[in-house]
């Protein structure tokens, strides 16, 4: 899966490029990563890559020319290496609402090239001309795009085969968060006895059966204490069994 940026901070993605499982899947070739500055596609001294806007207002704008420029930079480097084309992303808070599903649908394809904005945002010219999708990460607003873009490649890499082993954090679903669409299960780990707090007894056990058990009936508490239209989903789904049933009619009585 190959990334590109377009980005007037392309340190920003040492984040992921440098760090943690996304790093070693780098360098292991599982993945590939590309920033593209449009400061270096601008023609005056000042290298001008913002303006004010037209029909006045707070801020600056980014200007289209740069933006397009580096856009088909990549979109001609990726054909010289004999790459597909893949999709061009403006993070934006009037994209797309970003998840887990998303994230299973980025990786089936080739790879995207995230547009990522700075300022009051980018001239609507390059979106019509060079936009094929916005997506955002949610209802909020950020200083650039690319805060929302890192955390959508992090989990689109981590979903890739071979990034996270069996004994890493638990294999992810393809479709919902955590195990298939419920909230995780609380973690512990030593010591047994922390400030005079146990860890759970059945964790202790040794008993794979009830520890999983016990895994299973905390995410469906959780999950129907704090996002219960999992449960619904995860019900339409058919991935609630007997027992998760008979332990959801307790709770709700
Ligand atoms: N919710 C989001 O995904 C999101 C994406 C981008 C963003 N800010 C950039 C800066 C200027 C404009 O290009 C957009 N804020 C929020």
């Amino acid at each position: 899966m190959r990334f590109d940026a377009i980005t007037l901070f392309p340190e920003i993605f040492a984040g992921i490029t440098g760090h943690g499982v996304t790093s070693r899947a780098l360098s292991q070739g599982l993945w590939s990563f590309h920033a593209w500055n449009p400061r270096d596609y601008t023609q005056d001294v000042h290298r001008t890559v913002d303006d004010r806007p037209y029909g006045g207002g707070p801020g600056m704008v980014m200007m289209a020319a740069p933006l397009e420029a580096a856009v088909r930079d990549v979109q001609a480097d990726r054909e010289r290496l004999g790459q597909p084309r893949g999709q061009v992303v403006l993070l934006s808070p009037t994209g797309r609402r970003f998840d887990q599903s998303a994230a299973a649908q980025w990786i089936a394809g080739p790879g995207k090239i995230l547009v990522c904005g700075r300022y009051e945002g980018v001239d609507q010219r390059f979106v019509d001309r060079c936009v094929d999708e916005e997506w955002s990460l949610g209802d909020f607003v950020l200083s650039g795009g690319e805060l929302a873009a890192l955390p959508m490649m992090d989990a689109c890499v981590r979903l890739l085969p071979g990034v996270l082993n069996d004994d890493q954090s638990a294999l992810q679903d393809s479709f919902h968060v955590n195990l298939d669409g419920l909230l995780d299960s609380p973690h512990y780990t030593r010591p047994e006895i922390y400030d005079g707090e146990a860890v759970p007894e059945a964790l202790l056990s040794g008993h794979h059966a009830r520890i999983a058990r016990w895994r299973r009936d905390q995410s469906l508490r959780l999950t129907l204490a704090r996002r219960p239209e999992l449960i619904e989903q995860a019900r339409r789904d058919g991935r609630l069994d007997k027992a998760d049933e008979k332990l959801l009619l307790g709770l709700q009585g």
